[in-house]
């Protein structure tokens, strides 16, 4: 059976999976008109799962919690004291679109383990609704699942579960064994993915004679050897020593990067989350209080849960300019340095301090959105960058009001500038990428 055929449609009918990159012409032509990694065009993209009011509850007659208004809306505690339940998903939903890496992240206990495991039902939700390519994953039947963890959606665990006695290339092989593929393929294949992660000249190691970090890398050649539209990432790196971890972090935005894979990942680090993150779900008791970008999560808290979490970020590395900047006033449209709409504010701080000038303009394809001027900037450090700045915003387009001051030429003379944990049916593979959004807090 084509797994890949079957996988094919999204939620709207279209065809989906083209490719690796699985880019239809529709979604292409979309995408053209916003630029790649902006959240403008990330939103366009079509989700491959989507997540519909799910809950996972834990305890004695679990499936009475979701619909009873009274017990739902419990707190944790008071609904463990009146009916020995927890709730670790709490009415969630959400979509993880195409080619994004989808951060879940949280406190020990938030329920993030859980919220994943479900998506393949790893863990079994007590209610609510999985779509993947807008198919039911609640409906399928065993063999599907089976298919839909070891082709569409692998996972890559913390504890990375090789085999102790199988070599390097062999255990990155595994999940192509698994799926039945002859020898000298899958050899071949898994021989491509140890290059992929940097491994070249340690396939006929065993697991123990290699670092964490090698071990990890292992893991996820893996997963991706058996090319899966999604990699599942269950806080992969928080064994690892920093400088290992930040390695590890890189190897994942480098594949974002060159093959614009799926990614979900799970964290309680919130650097990580920022780092890896196109958008982040910040989950608490078993509920997501924010979803959005990086710099959603960091310049607008949604409470002060959220905005407890964020005080310590340094916030000019991850606010953009375009939420920074103000309009241009006359004699400005032609001084100093130009940056992308979504520079850092850092690098703004650097343009402005290495070249002198009192502003920097935004430019966005050779339109001069606003200007940053010291104060912007120093407003962004200080963590006093008013409302009005975000509601000056301009829309992707570029036709906000920050873009009308007097000097701001609109036109064309405008300057330029795995592993089977807990799956009963053995490894998967897995795998992931970004497109070229800038990364924030590197
Ligand atoms: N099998 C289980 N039975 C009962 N309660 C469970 C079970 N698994 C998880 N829980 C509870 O569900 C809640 C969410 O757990 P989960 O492991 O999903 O959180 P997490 O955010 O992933 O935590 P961590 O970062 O520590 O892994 C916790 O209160 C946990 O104790």
């Amino acid at each position: 059976m084509s797994v890949l055929n079957e996988a094919g449609k999204d939620g709207t009918g279209r065809t989906g999976r083209t490719g690796r990159t699985g880019r239809t012409e529709d979604e292409r032509s979309t995408r053209a008109l916003a630029p790649p990694g902006t959240e403008a065009e990330v939103s366009t993209r079509p989700p491959v799962f989507g997540v519909r009011n799910v809950w996972k509850v834990f305890g004695p007659k679990a499936e009475r919690v979701p619909g009873d208004p009274g017990l739902a809306g419990l707190s944790p505690a008071g609904l463990r004291a009146r009916t020995g339940c927890t709730a670790a998903v709490r009415d969630v939903s959400f979509d993880v679109r195409k080619g994004e890496v989808f951060v879940v992240m949280g406190l020990s206990g938030s329920g993030k383990s859980t919220l994943v495991r479900c998506l393949t039902r790893l863990i079994e939700p007590t209610a609510g609704e999985i779509l993947i390519d807008g198919e039911d994953v609640l409906s399928m039947d065993r063999t599907r699942l089976r298919e839909l963890r070891r082709h569409r959606a692998a996972m890559v665990f913390q504890h990375f579960g090789l085999l102790p006695h199988r070599t390097v290339l062999d255990n990155v092989a595994y999940g192509l064994e698994v799926q039945g593929m002859g020898r000298a393929e899958r050899r071949e294949r898994a021989a491509e993915m140890v290059a992929k992660v940097g491994l070249d000249g340690l396939e006929s190691r065993r697991p123990g004679q290699l670092s964490g970090g090698q071990q990890q890398r292992v893991g996820l050649a893996r997963a991706l050897a058996v090319d899966p539209e999604v990699l599942l990432f269950d806080e992969p790196f928080s064994a690892l020593d920093p400088l290992i971890r930040r390695d590890m972090q890189e190897e994942v935005v480098r594949l974002h990067r060159e093959e614009h894979r799926t990614m979900v990942f799970i964290t309680h680090d919130l650097n990580e989350a920022l780092r890896l993150g196109d958008r982040i779900a910040l989950m608490r008791d078993g509920r997501i209080v924010q979803l959005g970008t990086p710099e959603e999560i960091v310049g607008r808290p949604a409470d002060a849960y959220v905005r407890d979490f964020v005080r310590d970020v340094p916030r000019e590395q991850v606010i953009s300019v375009r939420s920074a900047m103000r309009r241009v006033e006359p004699g400005e449209s032609d001084r100093g340095p130009s940056l992308a709409p979504g520079a850092t504010v850092a690098a703004a701080i650097e343009a402005v301090a290495r070249t002198g000038e009192p502003v920097a303009r935004v430019v966005d394809e050779g339109r001069l959105l606003g200007v940053v001027d010291r104060e912007c900037l120093l407003d962004v450090v200080a963590g006093t960058l008013s409302e009005s700045h975000a509601s000056d915003e301009p829309d992707e387009s570029g036709a906000s009001g920050a873009s009308g001051g007097p000097d701001a030429p609109g036109g064309p003379d405008a300057p330029g500038g795995p592993d089977a944990t807990g799956e009963p049916d053995g490894p998967d593979g897995p795998d992931g990428a970004r497109a070229g959004s800038d990364r924030a807090v590197r």
